[in-house]
Formats: C-alpha cells, structure tokens, sequence
C-alpha cells in the first residue's frame, strides 16, 4: 500500500530528511510550508500520516509543535523518528569567496538557536531572519542572490537549492538529535512498518494539576515511581489562561499496558489532576 505522508516542508528540510531515511517502502511524500498546516492535514484526512519536529536535543522543544497538539489540533502520536543532526554553513554560488562578509543569517530559529556560539564568534553584528523552516530558508536565498545572506541548512538543501556549503558542522554541540512526531487522529492508528528498525516503547502523558492544592506535582511523580514506571521527560508549558498555569507533558519508557499506566492514570485523576495519553508508541532511531 502507497501512504500519503505530510512532512514540514519546502524539499530538504531536516523532517524530509527524517521522512526519506525511515521510509523505505513506496510512499507519497506532500510538503506542507507550516508545522499547524501539516497538522491540519492529517486531521482532515488530505494525508494518512503527518510528520513533524518535537524536540531537539540542544535547543528542546519545538513549542509550535507542542502548544498546537495541546491547544489547537487533538492528534495523538502514533511513532517518532530520531535523526542526527548536523547544521552547515551555505551561501548562494555568487558569495563562495565573500562568505565571511554576509550580514545576515537565515534559517528556522532551532536552527540559529544550534548554532549560536559558531554565529556569535563568526558573524557577531550579522542580523538573524527566521524562516519556517531550514528548506524555505534556502530556497529564499537561492533565488535572492541579491541577499547579502547565509543560511544554515543541511546537506540535501544545499543540492536541492544550489547553494554552496562553506562550512561544515557548525552545531555548537557534537550530540545533535532532532525527535519528530508521527501523528494521526486516531490513537489505534500504526504508521507504516519500518523494516530494520526495531524501536523503543514510549508513551506520552499530559497533566494538568487541580489548581490550589499543595504537593500534588509530588503525588503525581509517585504515581509513576512506586509503579516503576521509568519516566524519560517531564516537561512544563503554559495552558495560556493565566500566569503560573501549567500544564505538564510527561514521557515514560513502556508501552501501555492493561494494569500499570492505566493505573497511575486513575490514580492521578483520583487526585483532581487532567489526563490525556496523547500516544503510545515506538521511537525510531536511525
Ligand atoms: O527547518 C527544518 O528543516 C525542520 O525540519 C525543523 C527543525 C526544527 O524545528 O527543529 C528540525 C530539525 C532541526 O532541529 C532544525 C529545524
């Protein structure tokens, strides 16, 4: 069977290049410019898989991603894929011999955010412009020579767009991973099998604490911990009513069974606490 899978695109973001790693078989691959626009897609049926950026291992979480499961578009993640990272320095042919003079860096802002130390020491008084993603970046400079600019991309942007790499490895960190989401509506829903890779067990919680009660933050660790529940992540993001409202998004390392998370789920409702398993799943690593 051909899957439809929707991915952060233009061609060559770093999702694409997670898509195209971990997809062997015969799939359909749609670019969609925006995170919630590649969100909205699978919600609505136009692809049967949407995949998306969740979390970097230098820069965390990829809020959008986050605020726009919790808030706006109830997916549930079905599978996520980790790749290495590595973030080059590019610029349009025409500059290869004056890259060092370019006064701006353009690229997603996860991207600049993992590069940081490399762009301060380089291109101190270089201004930065944040792009949806890695692949718009470059394929804005590749067809604005008239930019005095550098973009931070990977290796297939490059290709794809025609732009010179005059810098590798520019990621201030050696340990660069990027975790992205598989979604779907349904939470049943298995994306397709991945020949090769085994996976681990996980499964994404989020919590919402009774407000005004003292120590329930405790009560809910304990829940997960006399269980033995390995938690992997706990994770705290505004719920946007007011300040010091939080909601908390936890990850453990097990699958859901029929005893112990559906226990600690009725233990934490027991306490006045808000539940949403918002996946159990397998992590793929490449
Ligand atoms: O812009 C891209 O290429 C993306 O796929 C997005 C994204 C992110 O949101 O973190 C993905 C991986 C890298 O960490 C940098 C950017």
């Amino acid at each position: 069977m051909s899957y439809r899978i929707g991915f952060l695109g233009p061609k060559a973001t770093f999702t694409h290049l997670a898509v195209s790693k971990f997809f062997h078989e015969q799939i359909e691959q749609i670019p969609y410019a925006t995170i919630p626009a590649c969100m909205d897609a699978v919600a609505v049926g136009d692809v049967d898989f949407s995949i998306v950026p969740l979390e970097n291992a230098i820069e965390g979480s990829v809020n959008l991603t986050v605020d726009y499961l919790v808030h706006e578009q109830p997916l549930h993640i079905v599978g996520e894929l980790v790749v290495p990272i590595n973030q080059h320095f590019m610029v349009h042919p025409d500059r290869e011999s004056s890259w060092q003079q370019v006064d701006k860096i353009v690229s997603h802002s996860h991207a600049i955010a993992q590069c940081h130390r490399y762009l301060h020491n380089e291109f101190p008084l270089a201004e930065h412009s944040y792009a949806a993603s890695t692949g718009a970046a470059a394929q804005f400079v590749s067809t604005h020579p008239g930019e005095n600019a550098g973009v931070i991309a990977n290796e297939m942007a490059a290709e794809v767009y025609g732009l010179s790499i005059v810098k590798r490895d520019i990621h201030d960190y050696h340990y660069n991973h990027t975790l992205f989401a598989i979604l779907h509506p349904s939470a049943s829903e298995k994306p397709p099998t991945l020949p090769g890779y085994e996976g681990k067990d996980k499964t994404t919680i989020m919590v919402t604490l009774p407000s005004n009660q003292s120590g329930t933050l405790h009560q809910v660790l304990s829940a997960f911990a006399w269980r033995k529940l390995n938690m992997s992540k706990i994770e705290s993001r505004p719920m946007k009513t007011g300040l010091g409202n939080y909601f908390f998004l936890i990850d453990l390392e097990h699958a859901m069974d029929s005893v112990l998370i559906p226990g600690a789920v009725n233990e934490l409702e027991a306490l006045g606490c808000g539940v949403k398993v918002l996946g159990s799943y397998k992590a793929f690593y490449a």
